[in-house]
């Protein structure tokens, strides 16, 4: 049988949008009091676009991001992801949207040291259900697509860094999502070896329409953005290019 990865209209239908915000916020309580992490957020972001969104420590990122993946909820306003209003999803419809249309990057590649290369991408389609044959073709062209075609087979121990988190963009890539959620993917590479995954991202967003948010302070990262978003005190500009 197919999987559903790979047959379900959500996963191909052309979307308007990849992410939109309707005036969100986010309150925490915290010591008998409230903390207000996100204040009236707005942003979209379109196919294809690659968005950088820069921000100091505590400004409101990671519970923003969280809100557009729908593992946490707003205290107020809408979320929409390719289209679909995530208020209205069930926690079922929610996962399936993340497991078929997200990919994440995170500042650590997190690969299984002992797993290749090859075994780290296919986890997601493990967790899918895609027949083993598919799965190994799958992971060989995402891995061919970072230019890891060659790496396939060495473990996750044996990359460097640049090419563990190349992995990981394969890993996010595997099961063409739409939407790529990223949270300091270069933090913890060399400059040249950012630079490289950058321009990586940013042409496989404007190839593939695939929309990128990019939680990021590598400034190579903003200038290499589509966008700049400014959050601060849990509120957003755009920066002018
Ligand atoms: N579970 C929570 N309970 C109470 N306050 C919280 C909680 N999570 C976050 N906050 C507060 O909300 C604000 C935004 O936090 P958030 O983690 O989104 O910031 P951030 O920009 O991701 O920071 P960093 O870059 O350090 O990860 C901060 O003031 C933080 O203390």
């Amino acid at each position: 049988m197919e999987p559903e990865i790979l047959t379900t209209q959500q996963t191909h239908a052309p979307v308007k949008t990849i992410v939109e915000t309707r005036a969100v916020t986010r309150d925490y309580p915290s010591g008998g009091g409230i903390v207000h992490a996100l204040r009236g957020i707005d942003l979209r972001v379109l196919p294809g676009e690659f968005v950088a969104l820069r921000g100091r420590s505590g400004s409101g990122k990671t519970t923003l991001l969280n809100i557009l993946i729908g593992l946490d909820n707003p205290t107020s306003g809408e979320v929409f992801v390719l289209d679909q209003k995530l208020s209205s999803m069930s926690e079922t419809e929610r996962a399936r949207l993340r497991r078929e249309s997200v990919g994440m990057m995170f500042q650590n590649a997190h690969l299984f040291p002992s797993l290749t290369a090859q075994e780290n991408v296919e986890i997601p389609l493990r967790l899918a259900r895609v027949p083993s044959r598919k799965r190994t073709e799958m992971a060989q062209q995402a891995l061919a697509h970072v230019g890891l075609g060659k790496r396939a087979h060495h473990r996750g121990m044996e990359l460097s860094g640049g090419e563990q988190q190349r992995v990981a963009l394969a890993r996010a890539l595997v099961h063409k999502p739409r939407f790529i959620i990223a949270d300091e993917p270069t933090g913890n590479l060399d400059s040249l070896t950012g630079r490289d995954i950058i321009h990586l991202l940013r042409s496989i967003a404007h190839e593939e329409h695939i929309g990128m948010l990019i939680a990021t302070h590598d400034a190579v990262l903003y200038k290499a953005a589509d966008r700049v978003l400014n959050i601060n005190d849990g509120q957003i500009t755009e920066e002018v290019k």
